[in-house]
């Protein structure tokens, strides 16, 4: 067994159907006495009954979280938890309110509950992202990572199904990165592969019927392994160039991560082989990026930046940015073979060493 370092995260995890029945003993046993609820416009209505269950407890509901989380939308909403003295933020969606949640927290130190309702992972990191004159910048911080979170499947059962697949495919990306991260270890390395199986298991139950909630249960299980990898470990090629695609041409989040996914596998395949056998077993196929390209196509996602409305005339500097910033990966980032990487996913193609 070689040498490694293993930060275990502090975070306290609810897990089942019908956690959210915990919420006013967590926020009891927190202290906290004056929620803010953050949530977006299209979960107002979720997030709501949510705080219906805490009477007293809440200050104030802000529904405006919005993906990359935009500064404007982070100042508002720092500024009205200080007006309304907020002592907790209660974070009810997908990556963008929990990260709208983080934002504030950067700044106050404001402790989160995050109640995860997507397969995104933030709930599980230390890791920020704020967008400020179409420029996002992230980071790692301790005081954004969530102190409690409640992963209630039910809550997921209204996923819309295309969500559903892509959301998977963004969780399973942080634990394929984690599997060949220069910083990771033994233990992370069993949670990814755990989170690939359990996820990829459940999209297709969930086909067949959206609100299967066993299988609900079973991807969000995976989702939250998932997202463990990723606030425990470095993640490489794939997450790049999923940042640098959906910053700079302002792309939906999970859908850039299912096209490219398979792309950035198969650029790293030859370098990284122990990660590729694991990544497979997982998904139960021969091959790690054929697995997860035919998985997206199976179940009906977008498997072209095309179809995503990423411009052609883009590719060039998006390989150029994809270069300009060297950083570990198993692979050598190389300009050329990048910008075939990025033709063939804008076309939709095959993955291709
Ligand atoms: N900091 C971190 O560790 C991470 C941050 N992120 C960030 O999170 C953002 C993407 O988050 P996502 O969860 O992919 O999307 P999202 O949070 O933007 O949600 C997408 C849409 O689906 C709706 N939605 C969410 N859950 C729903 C449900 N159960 N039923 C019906 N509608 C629902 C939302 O209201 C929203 O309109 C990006 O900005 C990304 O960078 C993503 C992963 C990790
Ligand atoms: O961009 C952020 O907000 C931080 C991390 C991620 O989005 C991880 C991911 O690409 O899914």
């Amino acid at each position: 067994m070689e040498r490694f370092v293993y930060t275990a995260s502090p975070s306290r995890i609810v897990f089942g159907a019908d956690s959210i029945d915990q919420l006013p003993a967590e926020i009891e046993r927190l202290g906290a006495t004056r929620a803010l609820v953050l949530c977006t416009p299209n979960q107002r209505e979720q997030a709501q009954a949510i705080a219906d269950r805490l009477p007293g407890r809440i200050a104030g509901i802000f529904d405006e979280a919005a993906m990359h989380v935009p500064i404007e939308t982070a100042r508002k909403a720092r500024a009205l938890a200080s007006e309304l003295k907020a002592d907790c933020a209660l974070a009810v969606g997908g990556g963008s309110t929990i990260g709208l949640g983080k934002a504030i927290a950067l700044e106050s130190g404001l402790p989160i509950i995050a109640v995860p309702t997507t397969y995104a992972g933030s709930e599980a990191t230390p890791i920020y992202g704020i967008t400020e004159a179409g420029l996002k910048k992230t980071g790692r911080d301790a005081r954004v990572l969530p102190r409690v979170v409640i992963y209630d499947p039910r809550l997921t059962l209204s996923l819309p199904l295309d969500l559903t697949v892509t959301s998977a495919i963004n969780a399973m990306a942080h634990a394929a990165e984690g599997l060949y991260a220069h910083d990771g270890n033994p233990v992370i390395s069993l949670m990814a592969e755990e989170g690939i199986r359990a996820c990829a298991a459940a999209l297709q139950p969930l086909r067949e019927n959206p609100r299967d909630l066993p299988a609900r249960s079973q991807a969000l299980y995976g989702a939250w392994l998932c997202g463990t990898v990723l606030g425990a470990v470095s993640m490489g090629l794939h997450h790049k160039l999923c940042h640098t695609l959906g910053g700079t041409f302002d792309l939906p989040h999970a859908q850039v991560h299912t096209v490219v996914l398979p792309h950035a596998l198969a650029y790293n395949a030859s370098a990284a082989p122990e990660a590729m056998a694991r990544i497979a077993r997982a998904l139960g196929v021969a091959d790690a990026a054929m697995g997860f390209f035919e998985l997206a196509r199976t179940h009906g996602a977008a498997v072209s930046l095309k179809a995503i409305d990423m411009p052609a005339a883009g590719l060039e500097h998006a390989a150029d940015l994809a270069v300009s910033n060297q950083y570990p990966n198993p692979r050598p980032l190389e300009k050329a073979a990048l910008r075939a990487l990025l033709g063939r996913a804008w076309e939709g193609a095959p993955p291709q060493a």
